[in-house]
């Protein structure tokens, strides 16, 4: 299949790159940092979560960033909501338009994410995806653990599949593909996706990648040789899974972008702004940026 003319980079580095990190990030600065991510561009940024607070306590601000951020048109901040208190804490936050609900591919990860199974998840999901589209907002589905797991190893490409396709059918617009642990390689890669596109439209496919292995700008292309042409990642590589012992960050933002700019892929978004997000973002953490790009380019912190 040729490569897209164009890609869609989702922003995740505001909520999957910050739910890790130990020490508070005041939502003043996530909400700084979601407006230089719109500002560099992006038009998808998630930006928060509506989880239990004794379970990730990084994103429990999240209604003061949705507060802060200044709304730019075109550009959506979607926030993860697992269940119908989350659903009903982002109502009460106003101002969201875009929630994704977070399945697995992984019967152990899902109940160590979310602490339930495979389909008590989706028995969850299915309300909270209804009550979200009568509120006339979009509803994005995750499948995590696509390419392996951290407590089964090896997931089998119609696993995968299965799931993608009842969050399909749940009304998800997009579905989200997680190497939450970064051990895929390519021709892995290229596989799950044959075995997702078979009862998933190839459009409605994102890649969610981490780095963990150095494998996600491989996979990533890989995958867009299949005609997945929606890519998440995080800027400055911010990140893990509180849930995924070991996990990297997603791939960076800056790498990810630099790639498709070098190969004529449009993405409208602006390098030399998503590397002062980066920079900004990694000054406030106190550590170096994890996108190698932004390093190359002198935009570390
Ligand atoms: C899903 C639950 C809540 C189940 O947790 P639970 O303990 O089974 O829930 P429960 O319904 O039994 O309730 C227990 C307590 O949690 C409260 N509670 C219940 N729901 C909520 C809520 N929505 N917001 C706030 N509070 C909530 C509830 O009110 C109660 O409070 P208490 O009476 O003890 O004071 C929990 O397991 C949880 O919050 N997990 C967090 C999962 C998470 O955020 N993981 C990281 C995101 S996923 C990810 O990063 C992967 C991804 C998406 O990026 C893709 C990839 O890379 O693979």
């Amino acid at each position: 299949m040729p490569l897209p003319k164009s890609v869609k980079m989702v922003e995740v580095g505001p909520r999957d790159g910050l739910q890790n990190e130990p020490t508070p990030v005041a939502p003043a600065v996530k909400a700084r940092l979601v407006d230089m991510l719109a500002e560099a561009g992006l038009t998808a940024i998630e930006s928060g979560s509506f989880v239990s607070p004794k379970w990730v306590p990084q994103m429990a601000g999240t209604p003061e960033v949705l507060a802060a951020i200044t709304r730019r048109p075109g550009v959506s901040y979607p926030v993860l909501v697992p269940n119908l208190k989350g659903l009903e804490a982002a109502e009460q936050a106003g101002g969201v338009d875009e929630i994704a609900v977070f399945g697995a591919a992984s019967e152990s990860f899902s109940q160590k994410n979310i602490n339930c199974s495979i389909d008590e998840s989706l028995a969850r999901f299915a309300p909270v995806a209804e009550r979200a589209l009568a509120n006339g907002w979009r509803v994005r589905g995750y499948v995590s653990c696509v390419l392996g797991c951290p407590y089964e190893g090896e997931i089998a490409p119609a696993k995968v599949a299965e799931v993608a396709q009842k969050l399909l059918a749940m009304g998800c617009y997009e579905i989200s593909l997680g190497d939450t642990v970064g051990t895929g390689t390519p021709v892995k890669a290229q596989a799950m996706i044959e075995a997702v596109a078979q009862v998933v439209p190839v459009e409605k496919l994102a890649a969610h990648f981490h780095d963990t292995y150095g494998q996600a700008l491989a996979n990533i292309l890989a995958v867009m040789e299949k005609g997945v042409a929606v890519v998440d990642s995080s800027v400055a590589g911010l990140g893990g899974c509180p849930y995924a012992k070991g996990a990297s960050g997603n791939v960076a933002s800056e790498d990810v972008l630099y790639m498709l700019d070098g190969m004529g892929i449009e993405t409208g978004v602006d390098i030399d702004r998503l590397i002062a997000a980066g920079a900004y973002i990694s000054g406030e953490l106190g550590r170096p940026t994890g996108s190698k790009v932004a390093r190359a380019r002198g935009g570390c912190a």
